[in-house]
């Protein structure tokens, strides 16, 4: 094992454990410390919070999802972002300056019940949607958990964070990378381009594979998040850089893809906020004679903002194979 290769990515995107023996001021601290650097860290020991078989019982069934054919997908196809629904493969780009930015990949997404999203039949799935319904209703729990932790991080109540929390608008959204048959092995590698994520926190699941790299704010070089059994990636979205004027990092990632031949599923969850939460800057995060960069903005908008300049769900499939 390369010792220095593991120190390295151990320090840039710091594994914390979240077990009820340890103190909420120890796990807030390295929280903190972790949110000051790339707003980038893996959290184990979360089972008093989201189940233990949970996670593997999702990834199983995004496999599942993703083997249906092609024309079951289709008949759901995402009629918008809150809707959620099947994403057709490269029609998504998080890096809206660069045409070639379309990733290797195809997705489904969903949001609290009782948005109507289009699910695929028990017939063609017995269990997904309870699956899923299952994972979404963790993963909201681990995202307002992790705000207690921000919140005394930032020295302001526990509470601070749950009226953002409440009612609100967050995705899972299942993603699967892979090379097209169609595709040349000399096309962009891009699974998804170089992109910040929008809300509060994300809370990624990945498989084995791996692929994940975040753009280190200190040296500008690309770092691996690694896979670790057991854990979720966690990474702060714009939101919570607007609230504490970047003192806190929404940093950028992006997805190299999988070769040819390989599959990479993964289970981004994106935490965006009740959807009339006004996001304004914590005055506490400024320091003497700073001046606040971002104006108060309402959640949704700013969500309906990145939204459209990152989907071309018209896409013409002729020309994306
Ligand atoms: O699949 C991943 O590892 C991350 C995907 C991602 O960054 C996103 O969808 O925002
Ligand atoms: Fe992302």
């Amino acid at each position: 094992m390369d010792i220095t290769a593991s120190i390295s990515e151990m320090g840039d995107v710091p594994r914390i454990s979240l077990a009820p023996s340890r103190s909420a001021e120890d796990i807030a601290t390295e929280i903190r410390a972790a949110c000051l650097k790339n707003g980038f860290f893996q959290v184990t020991d979360y089972y008093q919070i989201v189940p233990r078989d949970l996670p593997g019982q999702a990834l199983a069934a995004a496999r599942e999802f993703f083997n249906l054919p092609l024309a079951i997908k289709r008949g759901l196809h995402k009629v918008d972002h809150v809707a959620g629904g099947y994403e057709p493969y490269k029609v998504m780009n998080l890096d809206p300056s660069d045409p070639m930015g379309y990733g290797h990949n195809e997705g489904f997404s969903f949001a609290a019940e009782p948005t109507p999203t289009a699910w695929p039949s028990t017939a063609d799935l017995p269990a997904f949607k309870q699956v899923m319904r299952s994972y979404y209703g963790a993963v909201t729990d681990l995202a307002k958990s992790l705000g207690r932790f921000l919140a005394l991080g930032l020295n302001l109540p526990d509470s601070y964070f749950d009226d953002f929390y409440q009612d609100q608008l967050a995705h899972v959204k299942l993603a699967h990378y892979y090379r097209s048959d169609g595709s040349k092995v000399t096309e962009s590698n891009v699974g998804v381009a170089p992109h910040t994520d929008w809300g509060a926190i994300t809370i990624l699941l990945q498989d084995e594979v791996g692929g994940l790299e975040v753009l280190d704010q200190e040296s500008s070089e690309w770092i691996k998040v690694p896979p670790i059994p057991d854990a979720f990636v966690i990474n702060l979205g714009d939101l919570l850089a607007r609230w504490t004027n970047d003192e806190y990092k929404s940093t950028k990632h992006r997805v190299i893809s999988p070769p040819p031949g390989v599959h990479r599923y993964s289970i981004p969850f994106f935490s965006q906020g009740h959807p009339d939460y006004i996001v304004r800057t914590i005055q506490t995060c400024l320091k003497e004679g700073e001046q606040t960069k971002y104006s108060p903005i309402r959640a949704e908008d700013y969500l309906k903002l990145k939204f459209e300049s990152t989907y071309n769900m018209n896409r013409d499939p002729g020309l994306i194979l």
